[in-house]
């Protein structure tokens, strides 16, 4: 099994989706449990990734954890919490813990992301954003705590025997591409390691896809050749290509670190109505139906809260302070809030 420190590497290097699958491999052909070789068919270039072995919160607990949560529990307890059942809960996580050595980063998160959702999770620089996304993708273990995958509790890390029905993508901010593919290899990468798809129907895919999110004629390129707005969008085409040929296409959760960060403001404009796109409530960049369930955005970007997500989820000093819908976060009343809505060097948050 890989270690620890193999996270790094990968988050900076490779592309990563994950899912529990019965043939022993996530979704981009990551071996169950240990490293993996990806043997392209063609040219017999390698490309090595490896990867590491890896919950339920009450409205309560969600806004109970800082001092400065009571203003604004109220406003935390607002519509997007008003649901009877959980039957349309994707992932939670339950008072998830995570430290790394001295430094004691989650203490105590918890949330559920619904079916259908849009969420961000803003907080700032060193709250733990990443370490979240990062556990709720299997790359991470919670030192204590718990995920839960539809209701089901991941033991470990990625690919779970017992977990299923819920592929979880992690789309890195600097898109991570492979270098050496091309943007057909990138985009089309499980597929022409994991599938029994024939290779000029995987090609016909990665076009599609690549169409999807506004892309055309791009498939020979080499990731050098790109813009970083366009290795963006490849790196999102490459996390929602599905086996279409497969019965059944399990619903997927996407998880965006800071999608939008270095890009100016047009690409970011572009990168922010892509997620929406190819969320279930939008439509493509060739009129169809976006395919993705639901996703989490990490952000600092104000103009991404705005356009690319529903309901805020605030971290600080390792707990969720405050959630609320988008347009409450510049009313909230919470001090944290209104600090870093406003920038303010005044209040509770020292730098
Ligand atoms: N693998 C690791 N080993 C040691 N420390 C780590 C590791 N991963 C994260 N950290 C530390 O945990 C803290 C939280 O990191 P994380 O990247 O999750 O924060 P963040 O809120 O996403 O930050 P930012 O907004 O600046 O991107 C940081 O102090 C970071 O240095």
């Amino acid at each position: 099994m890989a270690s620890l420190s193999s996270l790094s590497w990968l988050s900076s290097s490779a592309p990563f989706v994950s899912s529990s699958r019965s043939d022993g491999y996530g979704v981009l052909g990551i071996k169950r449990n240990d490293c993996c070789v990806y043997k392209q068919r063609q040219d017999k270039r390698n490309v090595i990734c490896a990867c590491m072995a890896p919950s339920r919160s009450l409205e309560s607990d969600e806004v109970s954890g800082a001092k400065f949560n009571q203003s604004s529990k109220s406003e935390s307890l607002s519509k997007s919490f008003q649901h009877e059942s959980d039957s349309d809960v994707l992932i939670e996580c339950q008072d998830v813990y995570k430290s790394f050595g001295e430094k004691h980063i989650l203490r105590g998160v918890s949330f559920k992301i619904r079916h259908g959702e849009a969420v961000g999770i803003i907080g700032p620089s060193g709250t733990g954003k990443s370490t979240i996304l990062k556990i709720i993708a299997g790359l991470l273990a919670p030192d204590k705590g718990a995920v839960y995958i539809r209701g089901r509790r991941r033991a470990g890390l990625i690919s779970d025997d017992e977990i299923s029905g819920l592929r979880i993508g992690l789309v890195f901010q600097s898109a991570a591409l492979f270098d050496s593919l091309t943007v057909r290899e990138n985009v089309g990468f499980l597929l022409y390691e994991n599938s029994r798809m024939p290779e000029d129907q995987i090609s016909q895919l990665v076009t599609e896809t690549l169409a999807a999110v506004g892309l055309k004629g791009v498939e020979d390129r080499l990731p050098s050749e790109l813009s970083g707005g366009m290795k963006k969008r490849v790196a999102l085409a490459r996390s929602i290509i599905f086996d279409t040929t497969k019965e059944s296409i399990e619903p997927e959760v996407l998880l965006y670190d800071e999608p939008t960060a270095g890009l100016d403001p047009i690409a970011s404009t572009v990168v922010e109505d892509l997620i929406r796109s190819v969320h279930v409530t939008g439509e493509d960049a060739v009129g169809k139906p976006g395919k993705i369930a639901s996703y989490v955005v990490v952000t600092h970007q104000h103009s991404t809260i705005r356009r690319a997500v529903d309901r805020l989820l605030f971290l600080y000093e390792g707990k969720i302070v405050w959630q609320g819908m988008t347009e409450e976060f510049t009313t909230s009343t919470n001090p944290i809030v209104r600090q870093f809505a406003s920038g303010s060097l005044d209040g509770p948050i020292r730098y």
